[in-house]
């Protein structure tokens, strides 16, 4: 080409691991940089100045071996491999073309030693072994980290989950929670905030279940002073703007008034939130999880739940199987519960091989936090060093193992579990005086206990 100076750009290339070796239109030889010089018979100044064919006449190269000569007749990109210095080296050869007004100007061959791409994918081989290496070292170090925030799980249903969880923490999305009573949304919602950037900001639980209705919209947006008969002097910030910068986590969101949730969707939206009796609009920057143990869905249809809200908060959901679905988790848990209260009660107690069987056939109606509850009662009552699975399964209020193996079939294991909670409810409130007793000796909250009797229609005789 001309008006080009092949000296200073030749001082560059040899500075390239790769062999480049350029002709002109003609097949007259223009650069060779050392790379090249080296893998051939010849040194550059032997090369620079003659023609690619005189190498051929030569008996260096074979005539279709000449990758230059290929591009200068067909003015395309064209690849081989050839034989190197001595046939020892096979080198692999692209020559690309560079046209002026349709005609070949000149060809830019590369080539490189086919030893060297083997040691490359060598190595390539071996740094993939190695980021294997790391990624199975990196999972060990989270399922620690796992266990040092106190989530402890062996089945793949929960690895599902915990690995959905990571995905989501960072993203800065709105999370839904599903899943029963004491399924553990609350240690997720907490995990899944640990995870964020938001890990050092306000992290406020609201259980949506235990705010009277009438307290809601002041509870969560705050009121200005005056606001409705004793409302505090000064006004109050509500619950969205204590958590501003940080998470909020609605508890039970499926209980939540209609009119409310209106206005949360708003506040989704349009990211501002208004006190009760104010008007001025205050922007907010808050992420929501929520969790709910019923099926949101159900709400929707039944018109309790507004669908544009339920897609809002759905954008990736999260659902925590109930224990008796992930069985593997019940052993891992009861030790981790029984290492935590043989050390808060100063205890040592041991749990012979018919007590881990009883705990893993159980169906734990009331999930992780039932579990909890059992292993706690089991080292505060037990005299002996060792409890034994008839021990326990006298704990397990009244559970009787040969029943929950004929226990009649329907056809899907919800029915099943529901048709198994309801008839255990009804037995158990002949023993207990009261709800808040029957739903400790449950495991469940009395808020659970309630709705479950309202669910499955049973008629109460507690009084509270
Ligand atoms: N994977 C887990 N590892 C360790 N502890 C757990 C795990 N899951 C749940 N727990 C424990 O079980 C108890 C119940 O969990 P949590 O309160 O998170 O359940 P929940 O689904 O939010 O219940 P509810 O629907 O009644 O609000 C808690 O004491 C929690 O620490």
């Amino acid at each position: 080409m001309r008006g080009f100076d092949y000296k200073e750009v030749s001082k560059l290339l040899n500075c390239v691991r790769d062999g480049i070796f350029i002709t002109d239109g003609e097949g007259n030889i223009v650069l060779v940089n050392k790379a090249s010089a080296e893998l051939s018979e010849y040194s550059e100044e032997q090369l620079i100045g003659r023609n690619v064919r005189d190498l051929i006449n030569e008996g260096y190269f074979d005539e279709n071996e000449v990758v230059s000569l290929k591009c200068i007749k067909s003015g395309k990109k064209e690849s081989l491999i050839q034989k190197g210095k001595n046939n020892e080296h096979e080198i692999t050869v692209t020559g690309v073309p560079f046209l002026e007004n349709g005609k070949v100007e000149l060809v830019v061959v590369t080539e490189r030693d086919v030893a060297d791409i083997n040691q490359l994918e060598k190595e390539l081989r071996e740094n993939r072994k190695l980021l294997e290496t790391y990624r199975t070292q990196l999972g060990q170090y989270k399922k620690q980290d796992r266990k040092l925030k106190n989530i402890i799980y062996d089945s793949k249903a929960m690895e599902e989950t915990i690995a959905m969880c990571d995905k989501v923490a960072s993203k800065d999305i709105t999370v839904l929670i599903q899943g029963e009573s004491g399924t553990g949304k609350e240690v997720i919602a907490n995990y899944i905030c640990d995870s964020s950037k938001r890990r050092d900001k306000p992290f406020i639980k609201v259980n949506c279940d235990a705010i009277p209705e009438n307290l809601f919209e002041s509870e969560l947006f705050g009121y200005e002073k005056g606001a409705f008969t004793g409302a505090s002097e000064k006004g109050k910030a509500g619950l969205f703007e204590l958590a501003d910068g940080g998470t909020l986590f609605l508890d039970e969101i499926g209980i939540m008034p209609l009119s409310l949730q209106g206005k949360i969707l708003r506040v989704l939206q349009n990211k501002e939130i208004i006190r009760v009796g104010g008007n001025e609009y205050i922007p907010i920057d808050v992420r929501i999880i929520a969790a709910t143990n019923t099926e949101l869905r159900n709400a929707v249809k039944a018109g309790e739940f507004r669908l544009d809200l339920y897609y809002r908060l759905n954008v990736v959901p999260i659902v925590i199987p109930p224990l008796r679905e992930r069985k593997e988790d019940i052993i891992p848990l009861a030790k981790h519960f029984l290492e935590i209260y043989n050390k808060e009660f100063d205890a040592d107690l041991k749990i012979d091989k018919s007590g881990w069987a009883s705990l893993h056939k159980y169906p734990w109606p009331g999930n992780v936090r039932e579990l909890q509850n059992i292993i706690k009662r089991l080292v505060i009552i037990s005299d002996d060093s060792e409890v034994t699975g008839a021990q326990i399964i006298e704990q397990l209020d009244n559970f009787d193992l040969n029943v929950a193996d004929s226990m009649p079939l329907y056809n899907d294991l919800r029915t099943c579990v529901e048709e198994y909670e309801k008839n255990m409810i009804m037995s158990q409130m002949k023993i207990y005086k009261g709800s808040r007793e029957l739903a400790e000796a449950l495991g469940i909250d009395k808020s659970t206990l309630n709705r479950k009797i309202k669910k499955y229609g049973i008629k109460s005789v507690f009084l509270d």
